[in-house]
């Protein structure tokens, strides 16, 4: 196992401390200006990427004191500790292996079973040989999941839907009944595919979401009809049997994937379903070329480890609370959702990995959304407001649409206010202060080829070890999620006193006060 180390009693980390100091000022208009090969230094082409992060504010200092601390925290060995199956999610006493779902050269036998499996299920969808209980081909594949068992997929089959065949694809997540009826009005039992995916089979909106459509179907249909028309993706055999689906209508998954990064696995059978194995499997050769550069590259050249360094140099010395991830791509709406569990349910820890209260700051804050859209929205607080937010651009090269008018204007837009953030309106005249743009605001932009299955893969795969690098500089388990349970089993407890109908006798006034007004309205 590797060291835990506290980052802040590296040497880096105070010479970091010092830089810091030297640098907080420093305009990066000037850097630009003094420096003509900038862009070219601080910039990585890699397969079809390339990443620009010349318009951050740092020197060539910054970054070997970054690599340094990623030295000194013994960051390679937790790379081989992770790809080596190490039990690294100690609190679950896990280990951490989604890369092997995507690594076909050392594949693990139970996950080529699976994608087998995988590939033969969603072929006879697609083609219409499994057909439903009125012999009707399907038409439309329901996932119903929350967290990592909608997330992943939704954002995927979004992304990808230009690949995409002729099946409709929906995802039911939320527990509000809002969610489910709104798709059941868009279904038809009888050519319908529901797919049940939880990894503990014990969450509440997705087995809640289950049973309704469960008995949705059962007004139409009978008991043996369902297993044509439900499979589950789950490590519980045990309470998926128990909702009545067969054995074999069950695809696996494992403890050594974490909810968050399990897209790969059987949890994107509606993503398969919808863009076919082929596709599917592109989109795992892209995540593990991915992995195989994070694996072997030296840190300076390494791209998910240069972004995490980046982003640990505004969080933990400029004090940047947040970073935004502004897709220009209408394709990747999703990508944001999907990042914010993925990062903050990750890296949102206050205890480090010996057990003791971190003295300084962990997990950022993401947000963001597609551009050029969000110009239009919350770039002015990003352009003139106070506050520093550091933010990845992600943009393709190439259109899928193929209207060059279209995608030159959003390529315009995309590297045009990444220069706007960069030189604002420096040493130029402006009217009044209100016109003024101060400039010097950083910004990555991850420019890639085209969006095909296998860049997407490579995409996400970054930020999944973006998220894992950033976890050992902290020094925090970025693998498990214990923050989510407490409101889990309160929930539990209020529902109790909800379903009474009883005044509440909860201990706290606040929510007794609102549970009886419930009560008060509903009357
Ligand atoms: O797949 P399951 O077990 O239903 O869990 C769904 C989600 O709930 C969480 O446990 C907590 O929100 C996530 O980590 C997970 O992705």
């Amino acid at each position: 196992m590797f060291p835990k180390i506290d980052p802040t009693k590296t040497e880096a980390w105070q010479a970091l401390q010092h830089h810091f100091l030297e640098l907080k000022d420093v305009k990066m208009q000037q850097l630009f200006a003094e420096d003509k090969e900038r862009a070219n230094r601080f910039s990585l082409a890699w397969e079809d990427f390339y990443i620009d992060f010349s318009k951050n504010r740092i020197a060539s200092k910054t970054l070997d004191l970054l690599l340094n601390l990623a030295d000194e925290v013994k960051l390679k060995e937790a790379i081989e500790a992770q790809f080596n199956g190490e039990k690294i999610n100690e609190t679950e006493n896990r280990e951490v292996l989604h890369t092997a779902l995507r690594d076909f050269k050392n594949e693990k036998p139970e996950v080529t079973e699976a994608l087998q499996k995988m590939n033969l299920f969603s072929s006879e969808i697609i083609n219409g040989t499994h057909v439903g209980y009125t012999g009707k081909a399907i038409t439309d594949v329901v996932n119903i999941g929350i967290g990592g068992s909608d997330l992943g997929p939704d954002m995927v089959t979004e992304a990808l839907q230009f690949y995409k065949n002729h099946l409709n694809t929906h995802y039911i997540s939320n527990v509000d009944g809002d969610h489910v009826k709104e798709i059941l009005k868009k279904i038809n039992p009888e050519t319908t595919l529901f797919i049940i995916v939880s990894k503990t089979f014990t969450t509440q909106e997705t087995l809640t979401n289950a049973q309704t459509v469960r008995k949705w179907f059962l007004n139409t249909a009978t008991e043996k009809d369902i297993e044509k028309h439900f499979v589950a993706v789950s490590t519980n055999l045990k309470a998926v049997t128990d909702f009545g689906i067969s054995e074999e209508n069950i695809f696996p998954m494992w403890d050594w994937v974490g909810g968050r990064f399990s897209l790969w696995s059987a949890v994107g059978l509606s993503t398969c379903c919808a863009i076919g194995y082929p596709n599917f499997e592109l989109l795992l050769k892209g995540a593990n070329k991915m992995d195989v550069h994070f694996k072997n590259s030296e840190f300076k050249t390494n791209i998910p480890v240069v972004l995490a360094l980046l982003s640990i140099w505004y969080n933990n010395f400029f004090k940047a609370e947040s970073e935004a991830v502004i897709p220009y791509s209408q394709y990747l709406t999703k990508l944001v959702p999907y990042l914010q569990q993925a990062i903050m349910e990750s890296n949102g820890k206050s205890v480090d990995r010996n057990g003791s209260n971190v003295e300084y700051q962990t997990g950022t804050i993401v947000w963001g959304s597609t551009g050029t859209n969000a110009q239009h929205a919350f770039f002015q607080l990003i352009h003139q407001g106070k506050k520093l937010i550091p933010a990845d651009f992600i943009v393709f090269a190439e259109s899928l649409h193929g209207n060059s008018d279209h995608q030159n204007k959003l390529l315009a837009n995309c590297f045009a206010q990444t220069e706007a953030l960069l030189m604002g309106t420096f040493d130029t005249e402006v009217e009044n202060n209100f016109k003024k743009f101060e400039g010097n605001k950083p910004t990555n932009t991850i420019l890639i080829k085209k969006l095909t299955p296998e860049n997407l893969g490579s995409l996400i795969a970054l930020y999944e070890h973006k998220i894992f690098v950033q976890g050992v500089i902290w020094n925090i388990f970025s693998y498990d999620q214990w923050g989510v349970e407490l409101g889990k089993k309160l929930a539990k407890q209020t529902l109790l006193e909800i379903e009474s109908r009883n005044p509440s006798k909860s201990e706290n006034t606040s929510t007794r006060n609102l549970i009886n007004q419930v009560f008060y309205f509903k009357e």
